[in-house]
């Protein structure tokens, strides 16, 4: 594979030894099945008068193994986050089926439970937040902030608290001395040790990180996915990392998930779909992507132009379709209906980010 000299970094997750996430190998820990989350929001929303319904989520199939990082990847206002929301159940989705296997191989439908039955749950299918300065109580010591959902879930009591604290910090690389100090004296990467520790104190399975490096600087944060992979490798967690940026899912993840208006359009291992994306709309945001060297940009790396749909409209066709280079007739009239969502995946020949002019 040519070296792709607009990201330098390091050999992909999915070629390190020991991590065998073939379907044949790995089970599934999260199947999503026709997930649809629907807002009605107020006056206003879109500009309109009426009230306006947003399907931020569309009928979404989506299988995570488990053990591996699955990438969701998208513009901004795809649905991602919403999606991840799902997952987590902080919304109740409108429709649809979330799969949770548990570790002793049950399977539990998490759109369809109470507030009181997900409550087990809660430990172990845990968020890391995406700035570490607006997510941590400037009031609470670190130690409070680690402790809180070991506390709440009834977890531990008195000196194991610390205990299992003081072993989350180290896990982070943080000293677990310092627990006692508060958030302002800790620089960002150290903060967002501290969120990812607070994500691990209960021992979870399944971990939804929603642009979980995004806030941090560029030294930084490679530092962090180098922990979030050692802590993987660790831990065999399971990872959904919501990202608008291609370097970190090219990075850490082992398969995406493409969104595009409510809808997964591609679903492909990482490597492939950096090298051949199969849905124009893959290609387009992987040659979106800023390259340094001016030798290899090319004329038509920005997303087409075209009239960009918002998630509240009625579609017929391809929702890509309106920004599509390569759009026949049958695009503006049918919906392809499986992934990759494109009448002509089989026949275009797409170009991933190893391409040179
Ligand atoms: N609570 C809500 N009420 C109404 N509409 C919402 C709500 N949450 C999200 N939406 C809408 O749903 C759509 C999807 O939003 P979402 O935040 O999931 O996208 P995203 O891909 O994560 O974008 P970003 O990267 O900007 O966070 C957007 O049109 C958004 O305005």
């Amino acid at each position: 594979m040519p070296a792709d000299e607009t990201r330098g970094t390091s050999p992909a997750r999915h070629l390190s030894p020991g991590r065998d996430l073939s379907p044949a190998a790995a089970e599934d820990i999260l199947r999503v099945e026709g997930l649809t989350m629907r807002f009605t929001g107020g006056a206003g929303l879109f500009g309109r008068r009426n009230r306006a319904t947003v399907t931020a989520v569309d009928d979404v199939d989506l299988v995570v193994r488990r053990g591996e990082t699955l990438g969701l990847v998208g513009e901004s206002g795809c649905g991602k986050t919403t999606l991840g929301r799902c997952i987590l159940r902080a919304h109740k989705p409108t429709a649809g089926r979330l799969v949770y296997r548990r570790a002793d191989g049950t399977e539990v439908d998490l759109a369809a439970l109470s507030r009181a039955e997900l409550r087990p749950l809660r430990t172990e299918i845990r968020t890391v937040f995406q700035d570490p300065n607006s997510s941590l109580n400037p009031r609470m010591t670190v130690q409070q902030i680690v402790a809180e959902p070991l506390i709440v879930n009834n977890l531990a009591s008195g000196s194991e608290v610390k205990d299992r604290v003081g072993e989350a910090l180290r896990r982070c690389g943080l000293r677990p001395e310092l627990m006692r100090r508060y958030p302002h004296a800790f620089s960002g990467g150290e903060r967002q040790r501290i969120g990812i520790a607070r994500a691990l104190v209960t021992e979870p399975r399944l971990v939804v990180a929603d642009e979980a490096v995004s806030a941090l600087d560029v030294s930084v944060r490679s530092q962090i996915l180098n922990l979030l992979e050692d802590l993987q490798d660790e831990l065999g967690l399971t990872y959904v990392f919501i990202s608008h940026d291609l370097s970190v899912i090219q990075h850490l993840c082992d398969r995406v998930a493409v969104m595009y208006l409510g809808r997964i359009v591609e679903e492909a291992e990482t490597e492939d779909l950096f090298e051949r994306p199969r849905h124009p709309y893959s290609e387009a945001l992987l040659r979106s992507v800023p390259r340094p060297d001016p030798r290899l940009r090319r004329r038509d790396d920005v997303l087409p132009a075209g009239e960009i749909a918002t998630p509240d409209q009625a579609f017929t066709g391809c929702r890509f379709q309106p920004r599509c280079r390569y759009a026949v007739d049958l695009c503006a009239q049918v919906e392809p209906a499986t992934v990759p969502r494109c009448h002509l995946a089989g026949e275009l020949e797409l170009d991933g980010v190893y391409t040179t002019i």
